[in-house]
């Protein structure tokens, strides 16, 4: 378990993040999303001890390994870099040894080669860093990471090196790794599909803060703010004044959002005028760029399979379920 308790950074004065506080059970993947520069890399080096200079506490287990007061080196703490951070000077087997320094030769030895077995990389343990695929790469990190048998694991973009499909493969076999050893693992990803297809929990960074942290499923169909809709899904926000004309009460400091995938268009006659600004290829879908006609307001998306009958400048109709509307903050 790692409990993060109103942790806060500034670099230079400049104030990175404030209270944020989140805790990662054993078995769980909690992923940290947030726009590039807002301070993901910077909890997770600070979990790992790489950040010393912080407010508030991280304790693992129930041990309190860093505060103010108290600042412990020795963390069980595997941490797999966004590059790998592997050493190039040293080959496969030496660079997963480096982990194991404080052991006694022989046993480094047990231990190196159990890792080999264990992440089938004994067939390149002789290779340099440079003769190995990005996934063979990625590997050896893990095994590194993994050597002290750390209950914590933190993963920087550990899928960004590596193909559409291997990708695919390394996600379910890494999920399947932190299940089995019980780790508590926090990834960083800019992916949201990742991010919603691997974890257990979501925290959101924005603005100095963790603007929510919840389960994947229960923040996808319940973002709290404009900010985590728009990172999260697909959305639309619609008129207020469109809203208020469907009968629906919102207050001035409110959106109306509706999922990208809820909106439909067509020919026939209803209530939303729209104008066609753009039509795009995108391979299993089209995207219509629309334009409301009676309410001032941003463009919104559609999303359709065909785009027979429809041309850019057309005046069509959009139609929505009332029932698919979220009101939330701002
Ligand atoms: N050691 C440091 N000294 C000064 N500023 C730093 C230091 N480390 C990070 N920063 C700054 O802190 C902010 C957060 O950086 P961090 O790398 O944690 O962001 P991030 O969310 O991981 O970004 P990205 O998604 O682009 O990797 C950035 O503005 C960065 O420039």
């Amino acid at each position: 378990m790692v409990s993060i308790e109103n942790f806060g950074i500034s670099f230079n004065e400049t104030r990175i993040l404030e209270n944020i506080s989140f805790d990662v059970k054993p078995g769980e993947i909690v992923t940290l999303l947030g726009s590039s520069g807002c301070g993901k890399t910077t909890i997770l080096r600070s979990i790992a001890g790489l950040q010393k200079k912080h407010e508030g506490y991280i304790c693992i287990g129930n041990e309190c390994v860093s505060s103010k007061e108290i600042y412990k080196k020795d963390r069980e703490v595997g941490y797999i870099f966004q590059d790998y951070a592997l050493f190039p000077h040293l080959n496969v087997e030496e660079n997963i040894a480096f982990a194991l320094y404080k052991l006694p030769k022989k046993q480094k030895e047990i231990r190196v080669n159990e890792l080999l077995e264990q992440f089938n990389i004994q067939e390149h343990k002789n290779k340099q860093i440079h003769q190995l695929s990005g996934g063979q790469q990625q590997r050896v990190a893990i095994a590194r990471a993994m050597a002290n048998n750390p209950k914590i694991l933190l993963l920087d973009e550990p899928f960004s090196n590596l193909d559409a499909m291997l990708r695919y493969k390394t996600k379910i076999w890494l999920k399947d790794l932190i299940k089995q050893m019980n780790l508590s693992a926090i990834l960083v990803t800019h992916d949201k599909k990742e991010a919603l297809s691997i974890s257990d929990k979501i925290g959101i960074v924005n603005d100095k803060k963790l603007v929510q942290f919840d389960n994947a499923k229960h923040m996808f169909e319940n973002p709290n703010s404009l900010y985590v809709a728009n990172f999260l899904c697909e959305i639309n926000q619609l008129p207020n004044t469109y809203i208020k004309d469907l009968g629906l009460n919102i207050e001035e400091n409110k959106v109306a959002i509706i999922k990208i995938e809820d909106c439909k268009v067509s020919k026939n006659s209803s209530e939303c005028k729209v104008k066609i600004l753009d039509i795009s290829f995108c391979g299993e879908y089209y995207e219509l760029v629309l334009d409301f006609i009676d309410y001032k307001s941003k463009t919104i998306l559609v999303k359709v399979s065909s785009i027979d009958n429809l041309n850019i400048s057309d005046e069509v109709f959009m139609h929505i379920d009332k029932n698919n509307i979220k009101i939330i903050d701002k």
